[in-house]
């Protein structure tokens, strides 16, 4: 089914396996990162659910598999976690003309870009929903486990992300919200709430999306809460740090709260301002198991 097991790292009760593989919807190779836990090796005929990790501007699957600290939270809940890359890569993928870490390699803002030249590869939001959760069911079902416990990446997932992979994770969810592939739960640290009114979102949308609003709105969290039904008591938790230097003009995180007053999201949104916190994934680690046991309870482990 294509993927490359390039190395098999044991870590905590379970282990690390950084994959390749050649998609079609990006037309590159790709790497992702998957941890899976102890419970996939020890138990028999375990049912291990899989959430779906999105990273930030200028970050590969390496940066969350090493610093998040997923791999413990994994073990105790029993899931799964995938750590997919950033942009598509390599000589020939179009890079920022203006050599910026915030767009183009490293950034491709987990959307299918409609305008060229980045239209022929910067397709994350089909890679990332679609292409590589229907490889991996493919992929890990032809290779089985010793234990005979079974993965799923297709229908008990959930979603999460930081920063620029904090927006993906919530467009993402509320985009799938009425899809048979609906993610169970969504969270997020420090998003980038509303992209349409923020530098780092005008410059990705407008490169990779044109400049009709319409087609910001597709993707903009603090759109989409507007149109799409909260079908029941669905929460999306965020965490951000006061002490975060994108706080203020890049994240926002008031402007999806705002957007979602009068709408079915409103009071959905568990957005916790967290004191002398900053960007960094010395904040994330902080609240990775916070966000874990709420997911944990919404794929139904707990
Ligand atoms: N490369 C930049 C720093 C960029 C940065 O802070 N990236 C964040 C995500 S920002 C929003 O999407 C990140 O996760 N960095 C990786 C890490 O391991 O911390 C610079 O050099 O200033």
């Amino acid at each position: 089914m294509g993927f490359q097991i390039e190395s098999q790292i044991s870590s905590c009760g379970g282990k690390l396996l950084k994959l390749q593989h050649e998609s079609e919807t990006t037309g590159t190779s790709m790497n992702v990162n998957i941890y899976l836990p102890q419970q996939y090796y020890k138990e028999d005929g375990a049912k291990i659910p899989a959430l779906y990790y999105l990273s930030g501007l200028s970050c590969t699957p390496q940066n969350a598999s090493e610093k998040a600290f997923w791999q413990p939270q994994a073990d105790k809940f029993g899931f799964a976690v995938v750590f997919p890359d950033t942009s598509p890569r390599g000589a020939d993928v179009p890079d920022d003309p203006e050599n910026g870490w915030d767009f183009g390699l490293s950034a491709g803002f987990y959307v299918d870009a409609t305008q060229s030249p980045y239209d022929k590869n910067y397709k994350m939001f089909s890679y990332v929903h679609d292409e590589l959760p229907n490889k991996l069911d493919q992929f890990f079902k032809s290779t089985g486990s010793e234990s005979g416990s079974t993965l799923d990446f297709l229908d008990n997932v959930a979603i999460t992300g930081h920063s620029m992979g904090g927006f993906g994770a919530i467009s993402g969810y509320l985009k799938q919200y009425a899809s048979p592939r609906k993610y169970k739960s969504c969270s997020a640290f420090a998003p980038i709430a509303n992209p349409s009114l923020v530098p780092w979102g005008k410059k990705a949308f407008g490169n990779y999306l044109g400049l009709e609003s319409a087609q910001w709105e597709k993707y903009d969290p603090a759109n989409l809460v507007k149109n799409i039904s909260n079908k029941g008591n669905d929460v999306i938790l965020i965490h951000q740090g006061t002490n975060d230097p994108f706080y203020k003009e890049q994240l926002k995180p008031h402007l999806l709260i705002e957007a979602a007053k009068g709408t079915s999201w409103e009071g959905k949104i568990n957005l916790n301002l967290v004191d002398g916190f900053d960007h960094s994934y010395y904040f994330i680690s902080s609240f990775v198991p916070q966000h874990a046991e709420f997911h944990a309870k919404n794929l139904g482990l707990i």
